[in-house]
């Protein structure tokens, strides 16, 4: 059996991996994590997916007992703004279509559109962004529970992980990645991982090419039957040492380099959007992430079109004087995946197995599932290569499925007024998206039109970008013509009612947390 794993790398992929299999194997199996002093981690990859509570829970940590160490507040939705015209924005929220007479609400709004606000009309979860509002009442309480969340059919039983999701959980979260990381080193180091603060400076292959150890400056040799790869975009070990190549997705996806500010504000006076902002900007685009005590911002852009002095200064421009004596942190962003992410005994996982830029916030999911399903793929001693491809083959498909829904958000977008957002209308789309956008000119994005295999997200996601981005034309199911629509208007009616009372009930975010972080509430 597998008995010793190390771990190279601290960063949120390493001690999130290091925590998840302790967890998982308590003292059958020895964690190690061996950390450099010298470099940093990434320091950005603030904001997640709802899933992301199968994580927490699986530590058996509750929102109380980590958010307020890691200046965490609650995530609804993404806003997006300017990606059609300057001064428009809508919601990609953490919200399923109700089904109407056998059709989602969308495609009903398509054909009534009683406003021209196709996220208002369909969610509730805008109005709770647009008024600041917490989804939970004071004493804890989640703002709705309806049933397709209260779950149905079989439930997992005790701790869950992202493949038993039948629900819709309504928001995720933001934290400080750093914050994270030190809470997770205390929580993973408490219950039996072993810290080792050094430098790799060798892996070590046996005659077969499989790592026998990895030598550190100050520590000697660090033995293990299976390591982990969490070095970041280095991939020490499944890069450079097993020489295992990237695949590139830079072709469809130019954004390769990110400016990002950590800007000190006051959330008492100035208040805590529960949601991402992506702003589209004139090469990219910045995301506003709003923490507890500060917010996080940063600009993604495509340095064939714009320089980082110019990235820098239109960030520092968007954010205003806040941002004044702020260091900025510029990143190289290196966007595809490593071709299989497990090689022999070596398992990349984080940036070292592949990124697909900031946009939807991926990263930590992509950890989260490559932990899971490395503990479902758990080899033994015969190392079953069977086992290693299906976990490869189920890596590679999420990346790619994630970046075909990435690619969308660019060439969907009508913006088109300058080379950088023309030139994502005319851009090789990867292998079948061309189709699939046929397809939804048709009919909207459903289960059967969308990417086939896991990769994190539902249609309703692929419907909210499409009507809010608004460069693809778009028409309803032809049936809803010759049905009656009474009960998808009032339908529409009753979501906007829904969501007036809550905003009307609810606490805002700022209060919720002020609440939570009280010395008796504890
Ligand atoms: C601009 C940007 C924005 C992002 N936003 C989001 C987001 O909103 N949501 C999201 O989910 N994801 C986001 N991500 C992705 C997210 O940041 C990463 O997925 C996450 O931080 C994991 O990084 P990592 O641990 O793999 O690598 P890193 O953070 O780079 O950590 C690498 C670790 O390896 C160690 N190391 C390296 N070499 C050695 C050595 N020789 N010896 C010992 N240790 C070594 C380092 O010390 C460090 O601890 C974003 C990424 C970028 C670039
Ligand atoms: N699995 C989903 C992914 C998802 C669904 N809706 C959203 C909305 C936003 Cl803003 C990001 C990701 C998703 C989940 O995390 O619930």
């Amino acid at each position: 059996m597998i008995k010793n794993i190390v771990v190279v790398g601290g960063g949120t992929a390493g001690w999130m991996s290091a925590c998840y299999l302790k967890a998982t194997f308590g003292e059958n199996v020895s964690v190690t994590v061996v950390e450099s002093k010298n470099i940093p981690s990434i320091g950005v990859g603030e904001a997640t997916f709802s899933t992301v509570r199968h994580f927490f829970q699986y530590l058996g940590l509750q929102e109380h007992e980590w958010m307020p160490e890691c200046s965490a507040t609650y995530k609804l939705a993404i806003r997006f703004e300017n990606w059609r015209e300057p001064g428009h924005h809508f919601y990609h929220p953490f919200e399923r279509t109700r089904v109407v007479d056998g059709f989602p609400i969308t495609d009903w709004w398509l054909k009534q559109r009683p406003s021209d606000r196709f996220d208002d009309d369909c969610f509730v979860i805008p109005a709770l962004c647009e008024q600041l509002s917490s989804p939970r009442h004071l004493d804890g309480n989640i703002f709705e529970q309806r049933e397709d969340r209260a779950g149905s059919g079989s439930e997992a039983v005790g701790r869950s992980t992202l493949t038993e999701q039948q629900t819709q959980f309504p928001y995720a979260y933001h934290f400080d990645t750093v914050l994270l990381a030190k809470f997770l080193t205390k929580y993973g180091t408490e219950r039996g991982v072993a810290h080792v603060l050094d430098d790799v400076t060798r892996v070590a292959l046996d005659e077969r090419g499989w790592i026998s150890h990895v030598d550190t400056a100050e520590h000697g040799e660090l033995h293990g039957d299976l390591f982990i790869d969490c070095t970041g975009w280095r991939g020490l070990l499944i890069n450079q040492a097993l020489g295992e190549p990237f695949i590139s997705y830079q072709d469809s996806l130019p954004n390769d380099r990110a400016v990002a500010l950590r800007v000190p504000v006051e959330a008492a006076t100035r208040g805590m959007r529960p949601c991402t902002t992506a702003t589209a900007q004139d090469a990219g685009w910045i995301w506003t992430i709003p923490l507890f005590d500060r917010i996080g911002t940063g600009y993604v852009y495509a340095s064939d079109y714009i320089s980082p002095e110019e990235a820098e200064k239109t960030l520092r421009e968007f954010v205003g004087p806040e941002a004044e004596g702020v260091e900025a942190n510029h990143i190289k962003m290196r966007i595809g995946r490593t071709r299989n992410a497990w090689v022999n005994n070596c398992v990349g996982i984080g940036l070292s197995a592949g990124f697909v830029e900031p946009l939807e916030s991926t990263g930590i999911f992509f950890i989260q599932n490559a932990i899971e399903q490395l503990v479902k793929h758990f080899p033994d001693a015969t190392w079953n290569e069977g086992v290693r491809a299906s976990y490869n083959g189920h890596m590679a498909r999420m990346l790619d499925g994630v970046r075909e829904f990435l690619v969308l958000h660019y060439y969907a977008a009508a913006r088109q007024d300058n080379r950088y957002w023309k030139d994502t209308k005319t851009r090789p789309l990867p292998d079948g998206l061309a189709e699939r956008i046929e397809q939804w000119r048709i009919k909207l994005p459903d289960s059967e039109s969308i990417y086939p295999w896991y990769h994190g997200f539902e249609p309703y996601s692929y419907q909210a970008m499409l009507l809010g981005l608004g460069g693809v034309p778009l028409r309803s199911s032809a049936a809803l013509g010759s049905m009656d629509g009474a009960a998808a208007g009032k339908t529409m009616r009753d979501i906007r009612d829904e969501a007036r009372g809550l905003v009307a009930t609810l606490p805002s975010q700022y209060e919720y947390f002020a609440h939570m972080r009280r010395p008796s509430s504890a």
